[in-house]
Parts: C-alpha cells; sequence; structure tokens
C-alpha cells in the first residue's frame, strides 16, 4: 500500500468529519427547525447552529471546538497490514491537529498533562475487524466530552424517577431509554440522537450502543420490535420540552437507534450513548493497493446548506437586546432577569476546570472585579506574526464548576459567567446573594462565537495547556440567553421540573 497516499486519505476523512456535517444529520436538524415556532429561544438557537455548520464548512473549521475523542472502526479484508493503518491513522492525527482541524484533546489522566497532538495511551481509539470484501473501509466518529458525559448504563430490574419500576423486558428497555433523554436535559447539547445497546456487559454494551451511531439518522431497524421502539421513542421524547439546549422547545431528540446482543443470565444491560447535535461520523472505503479513497459514505439524498433559509430568518428576528461591557455593575446584573438576551462587547476571559480549580487557592493572574468568565476551551492557532487566532470557541458544560462557581464569583467579584448547560443551586444562591447572572450560550455553535471575536489580548496559565489556559479575549457582539438570574430563577431548574411531569405521564405499560 502507498503509505502517503493513505495518508492523505485519512487527513481528508478527520477534516471532513470535523468541519462538514453529514447530509443525514443536517436533514434532522432542519426537522427540528420546522417544528419550532419562530421567535422562541429554541428557534434562535437553531439558527444560530444553522449558521454555525455553513461557517464550519465554508471555513474548513471545527463545526464544535471540542472535536472529541477520535474513535477509529477499521475493516480490512484478509492479509492487509494493520499496523501500517496504524500509523498512518497516527499521523494523520498528528497533522489535522498541527492544522487546527482538532481541537489538542489528550490528556494525561494522571498529571493532567496534554500531548499536544491528541495521542497518548489508547488514544485515538482504533478498532479493527477483518472481513471478506476486497476493499478496506475506515469509519471516524468525533465525539465531544459534554455528551459522552450524558451517557448512561441501566442494570436491569431498576426503579426511575418518573416512571417507576422498569422490569427485564421490552417496556422496562422503554422505559430506560425514555429516562436516559430526561436525565441529559439540554446539558449534551440537544437536541440529541441516542445510540441504545441492549444486552452484553458494561463494556460491551456501551460498544453496541455507540455502535448504532454509525448507522443513517433515517434507516429502520431490520427488527420490527426495535424499529416500533425507535419510532415510539422519538415521538414520545419530543413531548418532554427539553428543546434546543434546554431552552424548552419541541425538539429534543432527533434520532435513535437501538441494537440487541445476547447476555449472561444475572445481567441486563441497556446502555445509552447520547450525541450532540454536532453528530460527526464519516466513514469512507480504501483502495488496498494505492491507499485512495474510493467511496465516501453517508452521501444519499438532498444536501441542506441552510444558506437560504438563514439569509430569510435574520431578518425576520427582532428581540430585545441588552448590550453589555465589562467591568459590569451590581446594579446592571441585578437588572437582567431569565429569558433576556444579552450582547457583549469588550473583554471576557476563558476559564474551565483547571482554572476554576486552581483560583479556589490561589489569587487570579488579571483583576476579575466585574468581569466576565467563558466557560470555553478554544481551538487556538498561531498566525505567520506569532500571534494567536481563534479557530473554534464555543461553550463547555457548566455544570462541572458547579463546586466552585459561586466561590469564585465572591471571591473576586465576577458578574457574569458563560457557558452551557446550566448550573446548580450553590451556584444560583450565590447569584442572588453577590449579584451574578449566568448566561447561555449555543453548545457547539464554535465557528459563530470565533467570529464575534476580535482579538487575543494575552494568555495566562499556558502550563493546563490550550483548552484550560485562561485567555483574554476581545469580543463584539458576543450573544447569549440568561438562563439563571439574581432573583432566584433558573430556567434551567424550571425545565427540568416540567420535563420530568412529562416523563412521568408514561409510566404505564405500552409494549
Ligand atoms: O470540551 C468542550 O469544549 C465542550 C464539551 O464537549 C462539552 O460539551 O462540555
Ligand atoms: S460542546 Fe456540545 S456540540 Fe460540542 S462536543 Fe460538547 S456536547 Fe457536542
Amino acid at each position: 500500500m502507498n503509505l502517503q497516499t493513505l495518508e492523505k486519505s485519512l487527513y481528508d476523512l478527520i477534516t471532513e468529519t470535523s468541519t462538514n456535517l453529514p447530509k443525514d444529520v443536517r436533514r434532522a436538524i432542519k426537522k427540528a427547525k420546522e417544528a419550532e415556532n419562530a421567535g422562541t429561544r429554541a428557534a434562535m438557537s437553531l439558527e444560530t447552529i444553522s449558521n454555525n455548520i455553513i461557517m464550519a464548512e465554508d471555513n474548513v473549521s471545527p463545526i464544535c471546538q471540542d472535536t472529541g475523542l477520535p474513535t477509529f472502526k477499521i475493516y480490512t479484508p484478509v492479509g492487509v497490514n494493520q499496523l501500517e493503518i496504524k500509523e498512518a491513522i497516527k499521523k494523520a492525527i498528528n497533522d489535522t491537529t498541527a492544522d487546527a482541524k482538532l481541537r489538542p484533546n489528550a490528556v494525561d489522566s494522571l498529571t493532567g498533562a496534554n500531548s499536544g497532538n491528541n495521542l497518548g495511551d489508547g488514544l485515538p481509539v482504533m478498532k479493527f475487524e477483518q472481513w471478506e470484501k476486497d476493499y478496506i473501509t475506515i469509519k471516524l466518529i468525533l465525539k465531544g466530552g459534554g455528551c459522552e458525559n450524558k451517557n448512561i448504563q441501566y442494570s436491569l430490574p431498576c426503579e426511575l424517577e418518573g416512571l417507576g419500576r422498569a422490569g427485564r423486558d421490552l417496556d422496562g428497555i422503554r422505559k430506560c431509554i425514555l429516562h436516559s433523554v430526561y436525565q441529559a436535559q439540554g446539558q449534551g447539547c440537544s437536541a440529541g440522537f441516542i445510540g441504545v445497546g441492549i444486552g452484553g456487559d458494561r463494556s460491551s454494551g456501551y460498544d453496541l450502543a455507540k455502535e448504532q451511531l454509525f448507522r443513517h439518522v433515517e434507516d429502520t431497524n431490520a427488527n420490527p420490535d426495535l424499529a416500533k421502539l425507535e419510532e415510539y421513542v422519538v415521538k414520545t421524547a419530543n413531548t418532554f420540552g427539553i428543546g434546543t439546549m434546554g431552552f424548552g422547545g419541541e425538539a429534543t431528540l432527533l434520532g435513535c437507534k437501538i441494537g440487541v446482543m445476547h447476555r449472561i443470565p444475572a445481567s441486563f444491560y441497556v446502555s445509552v450513548a447520547y450525541n450532540c447535535w454536532a453528530y460527526r461520523r464519516m466513514a469512507v472505503d480504501i483502495n488496498p493497493e494505492t491507499g485512495e479513497i474510493i467511496n465516501w459514505h453517508y452521501q444519499e439524498g438532498e444536501k441542506i446548506t441552510f444558506k437560504d433559509e438563514v439569509a430569510a430568518t435574520t431578518e425576520e428576528t427582532s428581540t430585545n437586546v441588552v448590550e453589555l461591557t465589562a467591568p459590569i455593575t451590581e446594579e446592571q446584573i441585578r437588572s437582567l432577569k431569565v429569558g433576556d438576551v444579552v450582547s457583549i462587547t469588550g473583554r471576557m476571559y476563558t476559564g474551565r476546570d483547571a482554572i476554576h480549580h486552581h483560583l479556589m487557592s490561589h489569587d487570579a493572574p488579571v483583576d476579575l472585579n466585574g468581569q466576565v468568565i467563558y466557560h470555553c476551551g478554544p481551538v487556538m492557532a498561531k498566525d505567520e506574526e506569532g500571534n494567536w487566532t481563534v479557530k473554534a470557541a464555543g461553550p463547555t458544560t457548566s455544570i462541572r464548576e458547579e463546586p466552585y462557581q459561586g466561590d469564585i464569583m465572591k471571591k473576586f467579584g465576577i458578574r457574569a459567567v458563560i457557558g452551557k448547560g446550566g448550573m446548580g443551586p450553590k451556584t444560583l444562591a450565590a447569584l442572588g446573594e453577590h449579584g451574578g447572572v449566568y448566561l447561555n450560550a449555543i453548545g457547539g455553535a464554535a465557528q459563530y462565537y470565533a467570529d464575534c471575536i476580535k482579538g487575543v489580548d494575552g494568555v495566562d496559565l499556558m502550563e493546563f495547556g490550550i483548552p484550560e489556559a485562561m485567555w483574554h479575549l476581545n469580543v463584539e457582539g458576543f450573544t447569549a440567553v440568561v438562563t439563571m438570574d439574581s432573583h432566584g430563577n433558573s430556567l434551567h431548574a424550571d425545565v427540568d421540573k416540567s420535563s420530568l411531569e412529562k416523563l412521568a405521564l408514561h409510566a404505564e405499560r405500552v409494549f
């Protein structure tokens, strides 16, 4: 095999997966847009998402800054050298990371050190299988951390909030799957897709669930019972009112694919892999002699470009927008309430897990009084003059900072935090005591927000690695929604409560 050509083919596969959303996923997002009522927060979010899909394709840049844990599934004819393919994959991962198509995402689990090139022990994940065909197929999924954290595994029988007892039968499985969508709320960047694995053990069950994510969104399960269940789950989950980003709305789940395998008598697992709307998976067929791509998968049907719709809808939306520039006063913050849309111009600082942990016991490297913290781990690149440029910069899941956020806001005088998915009671109480606000940005809209960032004014704590460092960003017209205010209101708590009530309507046997 020509290894250079194979490396080039893999480079193209990785770039395409990270930057160009597959056709079937685009059609599902278009359907979600059609289901939402104009003028709602959910409709506004889907508009931003569509815009972001266009920008990522045009800029050949990551759809979402979290380019995930690259997982390859490789099928080879008997006799093909799998070790050579492994080396070619590693080289392509290194090169696409250097070219900012992937964020350096591989972190040493014990020291926290970022390897800088997405390579590390066990990374990327590569699973090989042999087959009788005469060509190679390579599938790739880039599944981000926020949605991965919403995966869930049930051991039947069990008791579920809202639904009661789930037994060891199809109806028990039904309850687990509905519950999995409820517990994800908007934190995995809904509207999402789920892959479900029934049976196996704890690890093979999750493998089976993830395998389902390679199916086409619009296919029909060959098993008629599971086909019915898949359809039922999508229909029912969309009555929960979780909506895009958990803002409430009609579109909560865009696809459900279920696989089944045998189990041992004592174990009965239902494993659910949750994938965000930024559902990045692609596959190619490769000629084993030349290493060239001979076929791209997921090419059937219409390609929605979103271009016409975005142009049409931006003119229609005219929401009242509050302009904010840091340093922000307590009075300004206390005047904001849940549902307000804000547009930020000026300085903001990124901070995620490592920074929050650090600030608990250290001074801040800059004066944070009245400032805005953005829960974000960007993709960065250096231009010819050696200046940093932002390649992708959407929000990360804020709930991970729940143990620290309230204390840090009070300690340093921070007035606003931006992230996604909302935060819990401890932060809500601190917002009230101190005069602070939580702003929800649209998860996954990494190109859209990168475009609002007009410059990088500095960086601190680079020793934590690119995603975890504190970047000083100069932004213009950075839009977000107030979802937690200083008056004790939390849209996230409200949506959680009402969706649990909706879930509970499905406790009766259906299958
Ligand atoms: O790591 C990130 O930037 C985001 C992550 O995928 C998340 O959803 O929280
Ligand atoms: S930020 Fe959202 S869209 Fe991006 S990987 Fe995480 S869950 Fe997916």
